[in-house]
Formats: structure tokens, sequence, C-alpha cells
């Protein structure tokens, strides 16, 4: 079966009820391809996820910016992978680069979040990637190896994950990878999961590309072989998200 092309808009840690309604609008109002093209996930702020959802149309599906680890509890300020379940919300980003660096989330605490999500139902998009000093030095292909690799040694299904590669020097600043330089990645993330897991699960699991994505360098990125959607910050905040969803049509 194909890889049905996936677009994530992290709204990160932005915006008033205000922003919000207006991006919904907008959203709600946009032409969008159908679901047997594109699937599509948002992920508003927890607060205001509620309101989101009830308020986007349903070719628009949600995910948390994050879990606890585990089980709910005494973890004062944390939201658990029980509560998302309880309001129906489908999938959850986890390890993003923001996380790893400002909350010193270890490859390992991302990997066992990520088991402990899809133990209790949730979809996953994991996030992998190196940072510039890692790529100056050579050392891209082995930092996302062992960044997928602690996420693979904690699960036993790869069915309801989506691989996010975004390199740190890519996100936030305008300068995005090379079409070639995501596909290199791509390719080798696919080899690895080959390798090390299954050839069906390389061959099904959808590997995501982040990191300056906008309506302007969408289609080029789309067209590389091994890239099956994105996960955009910044741009899917604004109209050109619908631009970006439709990039998924260079796939048909
Ligand atoms: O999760 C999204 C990525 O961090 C990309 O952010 P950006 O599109 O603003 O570079």
């Amino acid at each position: 079966m194909g890889r049905l092309f996936f677009v994530g808009g992290n709204w990160k840690c932005n915006g008033t009820s205000e922003d919000v309604k207006k991006i919904v609008s907008t959203l709600n109002g946009g032409q969008i391809p159908s679901k047997d093209v594109v699937e599509i996930v948002v992920s508003p702020p927890f607060v205001f996820i509620p309101s989101v959802k009830s308020e986007l149309k349903p070719e628009f599906q949600i995910a948390a910016q994050n879990c606890w680890v585990k089980k709910g509890g005494a973890f004062t300020g944390e939201i658990s992978a029980e509560m998302l379940v309880n309001l129906g919300i489908p999938w959850v980003i986890i390890g993003h680069s923001e996380r790893r660096a400002l909350m010193n989330e270890s490859n390992e605490f991302v990997g066992e979040k990520v088991a402990y999500a899809l133990s209790q139902g949730l979809k996953v998009i994991a996030c992998v990637g190196e940072t510039l000093e890692e790529r100056d030095a050579g050392t891209t292909m082995k930092v996302v190896a062992a960044q997928t690799k602690a996420i693979a040694d904690k699960i036993s299904s790869w069915d309801n994950v989506v691989l996010a590669y975004e390199p740190v020097w890519a996100i936030g600043t305008g300068k995005v990878a090379t079409p070639a330089q995501a596909q290199e990645v791509h390719a080798e993330l696919r080899k690895w999961l080959e390798t090390n897991t299954k050839a069906e699960v390389a061959a099904s699991t959808r590997i995501i590309y982040g990191g300056s994505v906008n309506g302007g360098n969408c289609k080029e990125l789309a067209g590389q072989k091994d890239l099956d959607g994105f996960l955009v910050g910044g741009a899917s905040l604004k109209p050109e998200f619908i631009d970006i969803i439709k990039a998924a049509e260079v796939k048909k």
C-alpha cells in the first residue's frame, strides 16, 4: 500500500484565542485535497485544543504537542496520554527538537514516551534531527540513527508512528534543507528501518520533513521519492498552510 501524504501543522507556543479563531476560519475555508490524497493534523497549544477540535472541519485531525512519559498522577504541569485519549485526540508530537534541547529530553526518554503513548492508543509523530554542528561534523546519520534506534528499541510496531526528520538548523531559521539534502536523509532513514526493523516497516512508514517549509518550497520537497509529507511550524499559522497541504497533489 502506498504511503498517504501527511501534513502536520505545529502551532508551538503561539497565539491568542482571537488568533486561533482566525486560523480555524482560514483552514475551514481552504480548498484541500480529499482524504485519500492527504492526511492533515494540526497541533494547537493544549489550552486551545478543545475549541479547535470542535470548530475545525473533520478533515483536520488534532495532535497534542507533547504528553507525559507514563500514567498520569502527581506530575504538576504535565498532560497525560490518557487525558488525550479521553478527549478523543488521536495524535501526539513527541521528541521535538525544542523539547530535546530546552527540556533536556534524552533519546531514551523520547523512546519511552513514544512507547507509552502508543500503548495508550495514540498515534505518534516522532521527531529526529541533527544540529548544525553535527551536520558540519559529518555525523547527521549517526545522530538521527541513534534517535530512531532509541524509539525502535522501545516499540513493537511502527503502524501508528510517523517519523519526522527535522534538521535543527532548518527550524524557524528560514534555511530550508535543499530537496536533495532532505531526500538523502529520508532515504538513509528508510534504509535504517529496513536493516533494523522489517522491510515492510521501511516501505510503509511515513517519513516527513520539517524545517522552514513554506508555500514556495513545498512542491519541490514533496517531489522527493522518500519524502512523505511535512511537519510545518511558522507557516502553519498562515494561509499558506493550505498551499502546503496541496503539495500532496505532487504525489498523485
Ligand atoms: O515542528 C515544526 C518544525 O519545528 C518546523 O518549524 P518551522 O516550519 O517554523 O521551521
